[in-house]
């Protein structure tokens, strides 16, 4: 079967705060699925209910066809970065990821080779707690792939990580997914995550607000245009289905190409003096998603 991900109708309460509704996506093999919210949007919930450290209120997420508890041996199925860290500072990298290896029922002889892939070797008898927080980012990273998963799953990896160490990440996050397997990562930086991402997932207080490929999303470019008359401008491109903000003199259009919008314009005989197709950043997307999600 194939690696991946599917969370359907996911719903998480806590009390009366609903963290995640009614979520439902798929993170696919050979791709990296970016999990993009704001602070408090749901992103860790989602992600502690995959890995089965919270319980749903309905819904299910599944990984490789199975809930994480019904897994056979997890480890050897999905691998995770999580924000909270590692428990013992007074550990060596080379102990912790042994210690890990004893857990999860794996051979000791794949530490020696997983501390050279994410460069760790120099520091392998190194206490954790020296560690930097890129050093420890890596050793993370590592633990995560003891078992050799064929899931990925980082909750905020890049904090911590300067730009040399997110080269390192994205690296080996491609050679991961070009090997089939599947990668679900979760940030807030958007710039970095554009760089590795194939999927993007929009959450805003709790729900999806956009999931496409980057590609789509990024393609889709807006048009700014300037005319004489934007009250019928918008008013008619809005009636050919777009979606229209305006600013100050300008109009930003979605949905229609340079060509239909200069017809729509010609048709309603209003000038046009400026008309500019603008790509978008994953920032632009993301800001556009929030603004939409609050409506
Ligand atoms: N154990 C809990 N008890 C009560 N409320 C919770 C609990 N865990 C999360 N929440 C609430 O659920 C919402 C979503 O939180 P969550 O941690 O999933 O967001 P997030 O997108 O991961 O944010 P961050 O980037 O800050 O980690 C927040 O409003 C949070 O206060």
């Amino acid at each position: 079967m194939p690696a991946m991900i599917e969370i359907r109708d996911l719903t998480k309460t806590y009390g009366r705060v609903a963290a995640v509704r009614d979520v439902t996506f798929t993170a696919e093999p050979g791709r990296v699925t970016g999990l993009l919210g704001l602070n408090g949007s749901g992103k860790s919930t989602t992600l502690r209910i995959l890995l089965g450290l919270t319980r749903p209120t309905s819904g299910t997420a599944l990984i490789n066809g199975k809930r994480y508890r019904e897994l056979d041996r997890p480890l050897r199925h999905v691998g995770a970065v999580l924000e909270q860290g590692l428990s013992h500072p007074g550990q060596s990298g080379y102990a912790h990821l042994v210690t890990q290896a004893l857990l999860g029922g794996i051979d000791r002889s794949r530490v020696g080779p997983l501390l050279e892939f994410v460069g760790l070797e120099d520091a392998a008898a190194k206490r954790t707690g020296d560690y930097s927080l890129g050093m420890r980012q890596r050793l993370a990273v590592a633990t995560a792939l003891l078992g050799e998963p064929n899931v990925l799953v980082l909750d905020e990896p890049a904090n911590g990580l300067d730009p040399p160490g997110m080269a390192w990440l994205r690296e080996l996050l491609r050679g991961h997914t070009d090997a089939g397997g599947t990668v679900l990562i979760s940030s807030h930086l958007l710039a970095e995550l554009e760089q590795v991402v194939d999927d993007v997932v929009i959450i805003g207080e709790g729900r999806i607000l956009a999931a496409a490929p980057l590609a789509e999303l990024a393609g889709t470019a807006r048009l700014r245009i300037r005319g004489g008359d934007p009250v019928r401008l918008a008013e008619a491109y809005e009636k050919a289905g777009a979606a229209v903000a305006a600013e100050d003199d300008r109009l930003y259009v979605g949905g229609l190409t340079p060509e239909q919008a200069g017809d729509i314009a010609l048709e309603i005989q209003v000038p046009v003096y400026e008309l500019v197709a603008e790509a978008q950043h994953l920032e632009d997307i993301f800001m556009n998603a929030n603004v939409a999600g609050a409506r």
